[in-house]
């Protein structure tokens, strides 16, 4: 089989993009990849690395008010279409898969007005703009969540699937895990991280955190906090009288190339709400308190994390509303509560979609099939 993929910009649209061609590849072995991208997305940098053919077109994304900008966009816009058009009809696929941002936009629509079975997969409860556009074009919709389909002008072509995760997040042992991370068996484990590039507001309110932990018998804190702010916040920590080295609970790493250990290990995290973040802690069905970043366009993470509080597998914490204090409440009153953390991990993995990938991989070669 041959398959183009697109999508790009952020990670959110580029990891599940490769874990769906993974998932193909073990389904329909000996098939070929093309992945379409820009050069300015993280794309450029992350497909090379992962062993996938990456081509590039010039494409931008329109801005939300009328401009001169946005003028000259348009005319970028139909020179992309025929940039696609013209990989489209080089690479002859038997099918093209989009994972979101604007770069996948010409690569879809091209390949529906050349009649080429066509996917996108949504991550978020909110719908991209790029993904409502195509959503009249392509074949079939692949959501995270099923609240999504309602935000598309065409729901009858949405099939609920999840989110697609690396195989490695299910696979990973709790044991694992804790030997990996340097971790306690006797403890619980509370995983504290802010999407792929940290977050400031939690990583601030985690102070008052070690103030009330730091050196705690029960529980351990392993903190991810991105690498922008990952020296400020040892420095910080420090300047609290708090010495990490000798509190034997706590552990700080700018960026964690081992996630699927760190969730096998945890108990606990405290997570902004990025799709794929979430659907990983739901495949593995860990507790989570939520602190949605309130940048993301049209606020999606809170919607995606209220998706969670409804099922009760999380507690929600707007960021404008977070404190050191409350953090450290919210913590407390969990682990304290041992019983209330089972429950909400249950409901958790009830949200759970591990085999979301190879639903979408299924879906993709019955659509070729057909
Ligand atoms: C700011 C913003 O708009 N972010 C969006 C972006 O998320 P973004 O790419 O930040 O976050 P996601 O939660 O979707 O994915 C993060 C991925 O990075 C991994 N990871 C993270 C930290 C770390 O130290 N190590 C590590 O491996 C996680 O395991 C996960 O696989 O795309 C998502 C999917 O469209 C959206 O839901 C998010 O709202």
């Amino acid at each position: 089989m041959r398959i183009i993929l697109s999508g790009g910009g952020t990670g959110g649209h580029i990891y599940p993009a490769i874990t769906i061609a993974r998932a193909i590849a073990k389904l329909a072995p000996g098939s070929e990849f093309l992945f379409v991208g820009t050069k300015q997305g993280l794309e450029a940098d992350i497909i090379p690395k992962e062993g996938f053919r990456l081509t590039t077109i010039e494409v931008r994304g329109l801005e939300r008010r009328l401009s001169w900008n946005n003028v000259r966009t348009i005319f970028q816009t139909v020179g992309s279409l025929w940039q696609a058009r013209q990989i489209v009809k080089s690479f002859r696929p038997d099918i093209v898969i989009g994972t979101g941002g604007y770069v996948c936009g010409p690569v879809l629509l091209a390949a529906s007005l050349m009649r080429i079975p066509t996917i996108i997969q949504e991550q978020n409860v909110i719908p991209g703009i790029t993904n409502r556009i195509l959503a009249r074009f392509v074949n079939k919709i692949a959501i995270g969540y099923a609240e999504a389909a309602k935000h598309f002008s065409r729901p009858d072509k949405t099939v609920f699937t999840g989110n697609p995760i690396r195989p490695e997040v299910m696979s990973a042992t709790r044991s694992e895990g804790l030997v990996a991370l340097g971790l306690d068996d006797n403890k619980i484990t509370v995983l504290v991280a802010g999407g792929s590039r940290g977050a400031r507001s939690i990583n601030t309110a985690m102070l008052d955190v070690y103030r009330r932990f730091s050196g705690d018998k029960k529980i351990q804190i392993l903190h991810v906090t991105g690498q922008s702010d990952y020296n400020s916040i040892v420095g910080k920590i420090k300047q609290a009288g708090i010495e990490i080295s000798k509190s034997g609970n706590i552990t700080i790493k700018p960026y964690l190339y081992n996630m699927p250990l760190a969730l096998a290990a945890a108990d606990l995290v405290v997570f902004r709400a990025g799709a794929i973040g979430l659907a990983e802690v739901t495949a593995r069905g860990v507790p989570a308190i939520l602190i949605p970043y309130p940048y993301a366009a049209e606020n999606h993470q809170e919607y995606n994390a209220r998706v969670l509080e409804k099922n009760g597998a999380a507690i929600v914490i707007r960021d404008s509303e977070l404190t050191g204090e409350k953090l450290v409440n919210t913590i407390a009153d969990l682990v304290a509560c041992p019983e209330k953390l089972r429950a909400m991990g249950q409901a958790s993995g009830k949200l759970g979609r591990p085999q979301a990938a190879d639903d979408i991989a299924k879906l993709a070669l019955a659509l070729v099939r057909s």
